[in-house]
Order: structure tokens, then C-alpha cells, then sequence
């Protein structure tokens, strides 16, 4: 049988009690310092995280209902560690996720010539038919 990306079907109540016809899980990637938490939480929240820069320690995720075409669409999105030491605990993420955003940062070379490293990650852990979105921050 054909092997597909791992897509969740349901018509379900989220904890904070809103329903959703679909749920997608998506993953910020991208090395340390270039803003997959600010993203994260202007995208949830609508505000920029200020304040000292406060690394990500391994993994969190956040939950978004938002609509699309009618449906109730939640997506489920891990803000991942950009640090090299965490990388062995996020891996393990990478497997059922439907879309991977990778970050850089547009004031840094090195961010984004490091994007080839993280697209090596992704061929060995994520599903091959993954949805990859590359994104210049800052
Ligand atoms: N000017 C500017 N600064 C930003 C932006 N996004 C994030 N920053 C700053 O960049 C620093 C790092 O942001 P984070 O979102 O914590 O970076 P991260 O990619 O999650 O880092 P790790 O958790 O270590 O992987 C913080 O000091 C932020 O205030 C942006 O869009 N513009």
C-alpha cells in the first residue's frame, strides 16, 4: 500500500473547548536565535515576545483553531530547541508532522547556509511527503 503523509481526520472538541474538522501538526525549525518562538507567539497571540532572548529547552507546542475554505482547522505547532544539544529530543518529532516551517534569519549568513543542514535533518527524520516552507525572519 502507498505510504502518505500522516494526516488526522476528526470533528473534535480542543481542551479549550472549540471544535475542529481537521488537525495538522506543524514544526518550527531553524538554529538557535532566529525567532521560532517570537513567530510562534505573534501567530498565536498577536504580540511580540520582548524581552531578553530565553532559548528554547528541548520542545513546546502551542494550539491554533483557525478556518480555512469553512472547516475548523487546528493546527498543533512545536516550537522546537535550535540549540545542536537538544537536536537528539526533537527528532523523535519529526516523523508525524504534516509541515515543517523552516526559519533563518535574514541579518545572518550563517542561519541560512545552515538551512541545507536542517533540510538534511528533515530527509532523515520527516515523512517524505512532508510539506516544507523556508522563511526568512527579522
Ligand atoms: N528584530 C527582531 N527581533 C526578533 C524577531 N524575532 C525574534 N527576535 C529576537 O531574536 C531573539 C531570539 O528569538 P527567539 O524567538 O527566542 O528565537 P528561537 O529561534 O526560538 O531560539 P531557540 O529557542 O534557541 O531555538 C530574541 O531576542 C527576540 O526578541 C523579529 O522578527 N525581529
Amino acid at each position: 500500500m502507498e505510504s502518505r503523509a500522516p494526516r488526522l481526520t476528526c470533528n473534535s472538541l480542543s481542551r479549550s473547548g472549540a471544535f475542529y474538522d481537521l488537525t495538522y501538526k506543524v514544526m518550527l525549525l531553524g538554529d538557535s536565535g532566529v525567532g521560532k518562538t517570537c513567530f510562534l507567539v505573534q501567530f498565536k497571540d498577536g504580540a511580540f515576545l520582548s524581552g531578553a532572548f530565553l532559548a528554547t529547552v528541548g520542545i513546546d507546542f502551542r494550539n491554533k483553531v483557525v478556518t480555512v475554505d469553512g472547516l475548523k482547522v487546528k493546527l498543533q505547532i512545536w516550537d522546537t530547541a535550535g540549540q545542536e544539544r537538544f537536536r537528539s529530543v526533537t527528532h523523535a518529532y519529526y516523523r508525524d508532522a504534516q509541515a515543517l516551517l523552516l526559519l533563518y534569519d535574514i541579518t545572518s549568513k550563517t542561519s541560512f547556509d545552515n538551512i541545507r543542514a536542517w533540510l538534511t535533518e528533515v530527509h532523515e527524520y520527516a515523512h517524505k511527503d512532508v510539506v516544507i516552507m523556508l522563511l526568512g525572519n527579522k
